[in-house]
């Protein structure tokens, strides 16, 4: 905090504060000086002897000392000040501000020889030499009206008073220290005062003042000042002051600390490709020097990675550099391609990641190839890379009109063509959702929806008679429905425990898990929404497929039931069974907290839970279905530890949703051709259910625990892949290498990972072995920095 003073006397600051003090007490003097005169001339004395000279206005700031000037004296017949050596009395009085009733503070008692003082609260209140006041660290109620009255000879006087003014240090506030771009930013100055004048206050960056809003507040005496900003990338580090004026008096500032970190999610603004052929071109001149400059925004700074694919290959990218530009020195065939430019960063764990690729070609112009502009013929020449001008002999020569009529012609074709396959496309989609409805309707009959309070009613039938005519649209009418707590979100739902009628019009109830659509949900959203619970309409039950209740979309906001996975997610059970934690609290007693022992789970149980989540993987994959972002974080688990799948689609859906929601791709389960590609399929599915069977066996445990994202992506591009874990078998291991085939064809079947295992599962112990269990494993925390951090190669 910076501090001027106009006018204060201070004991308690440094010694920069202390000269500015000495300069004010000058100025207070000078100030008094010139009210002395003014008393002289135009003041009532109190008798015709003994005169008095008053205190000035003055603003203090709060804790600082101040002393107020009152002097007693009489003139020689030449006018000139002498001491008084007649008796004499000096009050001081103080009216606090806003109170009428004025108390006597101090007194000076004179016999003209010399004086006594009396203060009425001498913690406070001190005398200096004859008639001064001196007040103490001063608080916000010492502002007010001070006056000293002289009695001389019993002839009182009226007095001399000064406004006494306290200022407090100003508090400035940033309410959003760490923002996202385009939000609001607020930032608050809080002054309390006391006394007669308002200060002016401005927040400003360096000299800049801004637009801000005033607030008085409290009987005027605390005014806020607030500065609303949007935020933008520029803004990181800025720290804006508060400045506060009182008109002649002081200024006084304070910065709001700490400095703005304003993020933003990776974002390529722009891909530039430049040739010493001199063309912004994807076209280029054999020989050519190519240069690729990546531009993205983002804070914190986003990260590049270039990678390529050759012309024609269907193996993955490989990883060209990590820069945010590419150079290619001299092009030629073998440099045909794809390149993709990626640029990522990391906001508070969350990984944001954006890409752009583009398609490099040689200049399919070779030689002779001729256009006639403007009745010449030229001729193009790949080598130079630059048009000559040269006399051309025979040959047929085409007009521009020609060349693009052609090439509008072409184009229709081509659109023609775009169209009659996406119309196939959407046909055999249609068809694909037809035979599902058609073997969900064969399966209906027999199909009981899970009692979810088994203890109601164990083997029921859950849809009645009346539900059952809505079955094909599974609509659930919405009196039926009830909505009592929200447990979890996702990224435009809600996730909420309910209760549903099993019956209309009875009090037959169920506990239901309702996901609501956002009010605000984007077009998109709502899309996804509905196309997810289309599918899962679509879908015959599976033990390890949560199973849908049924749906509310006649009004907003939509509804989802679904049964409720009791366990939470496979993430939070496994690390909840972890053999670290054998006692869970389970609630308080009167003053001690109540433990229940729990189990560790075993080898059988964990590889149990890893075929659970194959065999529901298996099961959508019949349908042609894949997984939503598979990790254990998505996988649920209901009563009896039984794992439910949620959350799934058809490719192209779940592509296109992993593309929306791209920003907050979990890399470290995600298949290499997903991370640059974007690709997801059944063998994308297959690389991330090795990447959870590596998180059942470590319990819960972040993968590739101590490398950040961008590492993890090196990582996987150049073969590493997670090391074996002590405790597993080479067996077990293989199969998680397996998935992580760089390969996908390579990469096994659910059958396969069923069929292993199975075998697997009859002899656990000897797959799993708890007493090699490292000891990150069996500690509570074990899954922040746990020391599974070697790195094999595929
Ligand atoms: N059937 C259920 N039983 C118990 N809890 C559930 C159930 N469904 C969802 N939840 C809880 O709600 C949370 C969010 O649900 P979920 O991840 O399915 O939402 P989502 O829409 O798929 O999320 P995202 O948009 O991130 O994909 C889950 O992590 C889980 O804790």
């Amino acid at each position: 905090m910076r501090i001027r003073y106009f006018g204060a006397e201070d004991n308690r600051r440094n010694a920069d504060e202390q000269q500015q003090i000495e300069r004010c007490r000058h100025n207070t003097m000078a100030l008094s000086t010139a009210f002395m005169l003014v008393a002289l001339t135009s003041r009532v004395l109190a008798s015709d002897l003994v005169k008095i000279q008053g205190p000035s206005d003055n603003a203090i700031i709060v804790g600082n000392n101040v002393e107020l000037f009152c002097l007693v004296y009489t003139t020689d017949e030449n006018g000139v000040q002498q001491k008084v050596t007649q008796p004499y009395n000096v009050t001081w009085y103080f009216k606090p501000e806003g109170v009428n009733v004025s108390r006597v503070v101090l007194e000076f008692i004179s016999d003209g020889q010399s004086a006594n003082s009396v203060s009425f609260d001498s913690s406070k209140y001190k005398a200096a030499e004859v008639a001064r006041l001196q007040i103490l660290a001063i608080s916000l109620g010492d502002a007010g009206l001070y006056t000293c009255h002289l009695d001389a000879s019993g002839q009182p006087s009226t007095g001399y008073g000064a406004h006494l003014m306290v200022i407090d240090t100003p508090a400035c506030h940033n309410q959003n220290p760490e923002s996202f771009s385009e939000q609001n930013i607020t930032l608050d100055c809080i002054i309390n005062f006391r006394g007669y004048r308002m200060p002016i206050v401005d927040w400003r960056l360096g000299t800049l003042k801004l637009n801000s809003t005033t607030e008085v507040l409290k009987n005027k005496s605390v005014l806020i000042e607030t500065l609303t900003l949007t935020a933008t990338e520029q803004m990181n580090g800025y720290v804006y002051h508060c400045h506060v004026e009182y008109p002649g008096l002081a200024q006084i500032e304070c910065m709001a600390h700490p400095s703005l970190r304003v993020y933003k999610a990776a974002q390529i603004m722009s891909v530039v490709v430049s040739s010493s052929s001199g063309q912004e071109s994807s076209r280029i001149a054999p020989g050519a020097k190519v240069r690729m400059q990546c531009s993205a925004q983002g804070y914190p700074v986003p990260q590049y990675t270039w990678y390529f694919r050759p012309r024609g290959s269907s193996s993955m990218p490989r990883k060209l550099a990590i820069q945010d530009y590419y150079e290619i020195p001299s092009f030629q065939a073998t440099d045909e391609g794809m390149y993709y430019c990626y640029a990522i960063n990391e906001i508070n764990t969350r990984v944001f990641r954006d890409s752009r690729n583009l398609t490099l070609q040689l200049q399919e112009v070779e030689y002779n190839q001729q256009y006639n502009v403007g009745g010449q013929a030229w001729s193009a020449s790949s080598a130079g890379g630059e048009l000559q001008a040269q006399e051309s002999d025979s040959g047929i020569q085409f007009s521009p009109y020609a060349v693009g009529a052609l090439i509008s012609a072409g184009l229709a074709v081509l659109l023609i063509i775009v169209f009659v396959v996406l119309a196939m496309r959407l046909k055999r989609e249609r068809k694909i959702r037809e035979k599902l409805a058609r073997a969900h309707d064969e399966t209906l009959d027999d199909q009981e929806v899970e009692l979810l309070d088994e203890g109601l009613q164990p083997n029921g039938h859950f849809l009645p008679a009346e539900y059952s005519r809505l079955k094909m649209s599974w609509e659930i009418p919405r009196k039926d429905i009830r909505l009592l707590e929200q447990i979890g979100r996702g990224s435009f739902v809600e996730v909420w425990k309910g209760r549903m009628r099993r019956t209309p019009g009875t009090n037959d109830i169920v506990r239901i898990i309702v996901k609501k659509l956002d009010a605000e949900a984007t077009n998109k959203e709502r899309h996804f929404f509905s196309t997810e619970l289309e599918v899962m309409k679509m879908v015959p039950s599976h033990p390890n497929i949560v199973r849908l209740i049924g749906s509310y979309t006649s009004n907003e906001p939509w509804l989802t039931m679904l049964e409720v996975a009791q366990e939470g997610t496979l993430q939070e059970f496994l690390q909840r069974h972890r053999p670290g934690q054998q006692e869970i609290v389970i609630g308080r007693g009167d003053d001690q907290p109540v433990f229940m022992r729990k189990h560790t789970l075993t080898a059988q149980k964990l590889l149990c839970l890893a075929a659970q989540v194959a065999s529901g993987l298996e099961h959508l994959q019949k349908f042609k279905l894949i997984y939503y972002r598979l990790q254990s974080a998505r996988v649920l688990v209901a009563k009896g530890g039984v794992c439910k799948l949620s959350g799934f689609g058809f490719p192209h859906e779940i592509g296109d949703r992993n593309m929306y929601q791209q920003a907050s791709a979990p890399i470290r389960w995600m298949a290499p051709e997903s991370l640059v590609e974007n690709v997801y399929n059944t063998k994308t599915d297959v690389w991330s259910y090795g990447v959870l069977v590596w998180e059942i066996l470590h319990f819960g445990m972040t993968p590739w625990p101590r490398l950040g994202p961008q590492e993890v992506l090196e990582s996987v591009h150049t073969g590493k892949r997670m090391p074996p874990p002590p405790h597993c078998s080479k067996i077990i291991y293989g199969l998680m290498m397996k998935c992580w085939m760089a390969n996908p064809e390579d990469r096994p079947t659910y059958d396969a990972i069923l069929e292993s295992l199975s075998h697997m599962v009859t002899e656990a112990e000897a797959h799993v072995v708890y007493a090699h269990l490292p000891a990150y494993l069996q500690s509570l925390d074990g899954g922040a920095d746990g020391d599974a951090d070697g790195i094999s190669h595929a």
